[in-house]
């Protein structure tokens, strides 16, 4: 693994501002090609939350050229999980520039590192924790017809991210199952079937989304 850079100054100036806004926060999480991103985009139309997939910010830092690209664009073709200092980074900033309070989080925490480095450094809770449930020959099929050029949609990959799901993710899942925060959700039906199930648990009872 490379040399992490984190600029401690930006870091600690970022979490004061954090704590002042208290924002609402809930965690999106799923396998690789559960549909996290696309009913995030639902979401967010309907309920005025910010969606930050943790993956996209990892995405465009390696665009960017920063210090940290090539660490970041190597651990994400192997599958495997860039340390949180990074990711937590991105997050707070995206936080503070959205000039929103609400959140949906995508993709992260994705291990108890990322959990407890998160809940340490923000002392944010999350709302609750979103769990697309859905079968692996599902998720494979998804990923494999995705299209969007990503370098981690080939299958020697998608197998990695399938076991880091099931041995760092999964861990993480069940955690907040046991603070009774986990919505699970079946992600295996279509599109706008899936996103009935997200709405029931964004829409106050007896109010109606869009
Ligand atoms: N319910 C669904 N039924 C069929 N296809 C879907 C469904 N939800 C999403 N897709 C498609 O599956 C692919 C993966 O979806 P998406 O990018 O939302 O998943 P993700 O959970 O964010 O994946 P990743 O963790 O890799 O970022 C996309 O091409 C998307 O259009
Ligand atoms: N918390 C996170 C989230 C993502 N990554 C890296 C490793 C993932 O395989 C990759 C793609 O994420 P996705 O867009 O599928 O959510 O990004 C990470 O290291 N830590
Ligand atoms: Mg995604």
């Amino acid at each position: 693994m490379g040399t992490v850079v984190v600029d401690a100054a930006a870091k600690k100036e970022a979490n004061g501002s954090l704590a002042d806004l208290n924002p609402t926060v809930v965690f999106v999480l799923g396998g690789p090609g559960s549909g996290k991103g696309t009913q995030c985009a639902n979401v967010v139309q309907h309920f005025g939350y910010t969606h930050l997939s943790a993956g996209d910010l990892l995405r465009a830092e390696i665009k960017s050229g920063s210090e940290n690209g090539t660490m970041i664009s190597n651990m994400i073709k192997e599958g495997k999980i860039v340390p949180s200092e990074v990711t937590i980074k991105l997050l707070q900033q995206a936080m503070l520039e959205s000039g929103n309070d609400k959140f949906l989080i995508d993709g992260f925490p994705r291990n108890e590192e990322n959990r407890a480095a998160f809940e340490a450094v923000t002392k944010i809770e999350p709302s609750f924790v979103l769990f697309f449930d859905c079968s692996e020959e599902e998720m494979e099929r998804r990923l494999l017809g995705r299209n969007q050029g990503r370098e981690d949609d080939n299958i020697e990959t998608i197998r990695k991210r399938f076991n880091v799901f099931l041995e760092s993710s999964l861990p993480v899942i069940e955690y907040y199952n046991s603070k009774g925060k986990v919505r699970k959700i079946d992600a295996g039906r279509p599109v706008e079937e899936v996103y009935e199930s997200v709405k029931a648990i964004f829409a106050p009872k007896n109010e109606k989304a869009d």
